[in-house]
């Protein structure tokens, strides 16, 4: 028997689990089943929080998409993180070091109840990305294939689609659209989250640009569709924003289910995004 906490960071959902006071070994095709809305428990990823490997931190951050696979990032997870480790009273300290397959999470607990965290420094290079491209370009563009239907027709479209694309830890691109309401996100994000050009498939952002502090953003992630919201997808969207001289150092990220503060100062600097992370039931499950 596991038992585990369900979360969500605005709407994007959690499975947690203590893998340090409980014997945790999960394959993933365990974790397919537990992460299944009808014959599971139902999350966009799973979480397991293990002793700290050195000194240096408090803890071990693994993360896990919704299709089994194991990733290096997850920055609403990191915040669910921080209050689960509190409220399991794992940890009581005001700042709390994790370690994850990218390197080190910094989460902060702030006095309105938000949690911040040091996302780490975003990498630009096509080889850290990961992006097959000649060299770095603050846009790549690639064919897509857009289906439209009108009545009882299909019709199917080739367009070059034009992103911006960086590591937060994971693999973003972001691609500017006029509209987030009728943006093609379940059928362009399948297709650029498997397209050749990214070896390790990627995280697609939609970034309607309101104004240089506020953007509109749905993010089709990578292992897991499409999700009420994506920390590292806004911290991605908002670097990506600056870069291409879109959008100011501190931006506010409104997604489908709920907002979060993003703030960058620029090249060679960690991104750091704030927002809310919320308990909904402890629950156990035999596998
Ligand atoms: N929901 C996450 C990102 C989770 C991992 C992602 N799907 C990936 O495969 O890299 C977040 O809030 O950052």
């Amino acid at each position: 028997m596991i038992n585990f906490t369900k979360m969500h960071g605005l709407g994007n959902d959690f499975v947690v689990i203590d893998a340090i006071n409980q014997n945790i070994s999960l394959s993933s095709e365990q974790i397919r089943f537990m992460s299944d809305r009808h014959f599971g428990i139902g999350f966009d990823q799973l979480l397991l929080v293990e002793a700290a490997t050195d000194d240096q931190v408090d803890f071990t951050y693994r993360i896990f998409n919704a299709d089994g696979s194991e990733v290096a990032q997850c920055g609403n997870g990191a915040r669910c993180f921080a209050r689960f480790v509190r409220d399991k009273h794992l940890c009581d300290k005001e700042e709390i070091r994790v370690s994850t397959n990218s390197g080190i999470l910094i989460l902060c607990f702030e006095d309105d109840g938000m949690i911040t965290v040091n996302m780490g420094i975003p990498k630009h290079k096509p080889a850290e990305i990961p992006i097959l491209a000649a060299e770095e370009s603050k846009f790549y563009s690639v064919d897509m294939v857009e289906e439209r239907r009108q009545v009882d027709n299909f019709s199917h479209h080739v367009s070059q689609r034009a992103f911006g694309a960086v590591s937060m830890g994971n693999p973003h691109a972001v691609m500017q659209v006029h509209d987030i309401k009728t943006a093609y996100v379940l059928s362009i994000g399948a297709q650029l989250e498997n397209h050749s050009v990214f070896p390790e498939r990627a995280n697609i952002g939609f970034m309607q640009v309101i104004d240089q502090q506020h953007i509109k953003l749905r993010v089709y992630e990578r292992g897991a569709g499409e999700t009420l919201a994506c920390g590292s997808g806004a911290c991605a969207a908002v670097v990506i924003g600056i870069e291409q001289h879109l959008l100011a150092s501190d931006v506010l990220v409104e997604l489908p289910g709920g907002s979060l503060k993003i703030h960058w100062s620029g090249r060679g600097q960690p991104v750091f995004m704030t927002g809310p992370a919320t308990s909904i039931y402890d629950g156990s499950i035999t596998l």
